[in-house]
């Protein structure tokens, strides 16, 4: 790992490849404030948003201080100044299994202006990412997408999915646990400080799981600038405390009522749960509010136990599933090792990788105890062929490759080798990502 990524230049092979364009590619000095402004207002622009206030753009300049900063510029347009093109970057621990971690590099604010699309801007972007990564000696890449149709092309496939509920309550009746802890309503400045050990614990047991920062709590909390009007006035904050006084749980909601007060829908902003007493309080808590009639909740995990923990199931009602975390391997042996796993066994995989950062034959060598140890065996005869997206997809157990085997994804050299390795890569916990990045 290099020390400063932020001291890392361009890559040198998107910068040959852009310039042949006549396009200059070149990361953004963080105290270079214009620089940073004109960068901040290419990615604002990019994803189509509303022109920035005052007070946004400073909130935004924040959430980018001490990412990197990555731009192209058109020297022949009428702003030349402002880029045709952007990407921050940032490395980051992603939670591959309870507690375990690897540093990833993580990228965003991918955007290049609809005057300059397919002309290979986004590729020399994404792949100059994936160099850099590996200049900074990061294993893995990690991205949350806009299309699912984008990122594939680059090596990243889909890890951890998500999906929205609705809840009827009246129909749900709570059959689950009934904690012993307490329930207390909390300001939002509590909450701010009260949240992120909770939170913290929950991303070290949950693979897929990033760190957040401060501003999303903030965000979260209606805070922010960039939070909805009046969201500080709306949102609720209840605390779960355990029976020692141990806060283990937080849900934050806003209420949208009837006009005659006598039905109301309640917004799930986040529920974060660090113990199954925790979840069970805080589920029951929403579920059973007067005079909720409806919950609606967003980037959950594609399994809740709640759908188990109410006695008519049929009410939890799965409104949208969709990939989340996006993760590209881009070290076969140190990723893999990165991770504990479920079962003892070996698999030799191939692996397929059209940009070259990971092709090879790898044997993992997983022990009882779930420690897995990797060496590359080029040569040696493979198991499953698996393509670079495909393996990144499978690394935190979320998906199975019997699935990717039916589908055609991924091809078994010898038969039972997509069972064997969905019994070795299986997750205890449903992989999930709670944010966007
Ligand atoms: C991590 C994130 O930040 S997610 C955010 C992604 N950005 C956005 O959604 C903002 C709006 N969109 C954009 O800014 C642009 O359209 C981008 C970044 C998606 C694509 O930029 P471009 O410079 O046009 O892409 P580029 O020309 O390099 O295309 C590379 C390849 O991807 C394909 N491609 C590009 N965009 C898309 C898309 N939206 N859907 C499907 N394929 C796409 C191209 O056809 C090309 O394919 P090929 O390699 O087979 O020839």
């Amino acid at each position: 790992m290099t020390s400063n990524f932020l001291s890392l230049p361009a890559d040198s092979t998107s910068q040959q490849a852009l310039a042949d364009q006549g396009l200059r590619y070149d990361t953004v000095a963080s105290d270079d404030a214009a620089a940073m402004r004109a960068w901040l207002d290419a990615d604002m622009r990019g994803f189509h948003s509303a022109t920035a206030s005052a007070a946004l753009i400073e909130h935004e300049l924040a959430t980018i201080t001490g990412n990197r900063v990555t731009g192209i510029w058109d020297a022949r347009t009428a702003q030349p100044e402002v880029p045709v093109a952007t990407v921050s970057s940032w490395p980051m621990p992603l939670t591959v299994a309870p507690q375990q971690t690897i540093d990833g590099w993580a990228i965003s604010s991918v955007t290049v202006s609809p005057t300059h699309r397919r002309r290979g801007l986004a590729r020399n972007l994404l792949l100059g990412e994936l160099r850099t990564a590996v200049a900074h000696g990061c294993a893995i890449a990690m991205l949350t997408v806009t299309q699912a149709t984008i990122y594939g092309r680059f090596g990243f496939g889909p890890a951890a999915f998500s999906s929205a509920y609705t809840v009827d309550t009246q129909r749900a009746v709570w059959s689950g646990p009934v904690p012993t802890g307490a329930l207390s309503f909390v300001s939002q400045e509590v909450a701010l400080d009260i949240g992120p050990a909770i939170k913290e614990r929950v991303r070290l047991q949950t693979p897929g799981e990033v760190p957040v920062q401060q501003l999303w709590w903030k965000e979260t909390l209606g805070l922010s600038p960039s939070s909805p009007a009046d969201s500080h006035e709306q949102l609720r904050v209840v605390c779960y405390s355990n029976e020692n006084g141990d806060n283990d749980g937080l849900v934050v909601y806003r209420v949208e009522s009837s006009d005659d007060h006598s039905s109301a829908t309640l917004e799930l902003v986040e529920l974060i749960a660090a113990t199954p007493a925790a979840y069970a309080a805080l589920w029951r808590f929403v579920l059973e509010m007067d005079p909720i009639t409806v919950v609606k909740a967003t980037r959950r995990a594609v399994v809740e136990p709640l759908t188990w923990q109410v006695l008519d199931s049929r009410s939890v009602r799965k409104t949208d599933e969709r990939d989340h975390l996006w993760l590209r391997i881009l070290d076969v042996e140190r990723v893999l090792a990165s991770r504990a796993y479920a079962a003892a066994g070996a698999l030799v995989l191939d692996v397929v990788d059209p940009d070259g950062f990971a092709t090879g034959t790898y044997r993992l060598t997983t022990d009882a105890n779930g420690t897995g140890s990797v060496e590359r065996v080029d040569g040696a005869a493979a198991e499953l062929r698996v393509g670079i997206a495909e393996l990144s997809s499978l690394l935190l157990g979320g998906l199975r490759a019997e699935t990717l085997a039916s589908a055609g994804r991924i091809a078994e050299l010898v038969p039972g080798a997509a069972l064997a390795f969905d019994r070795v890569f299986a997750s205890a916990t449903v992989p999930r990502l709670s944010t966007w990045f």
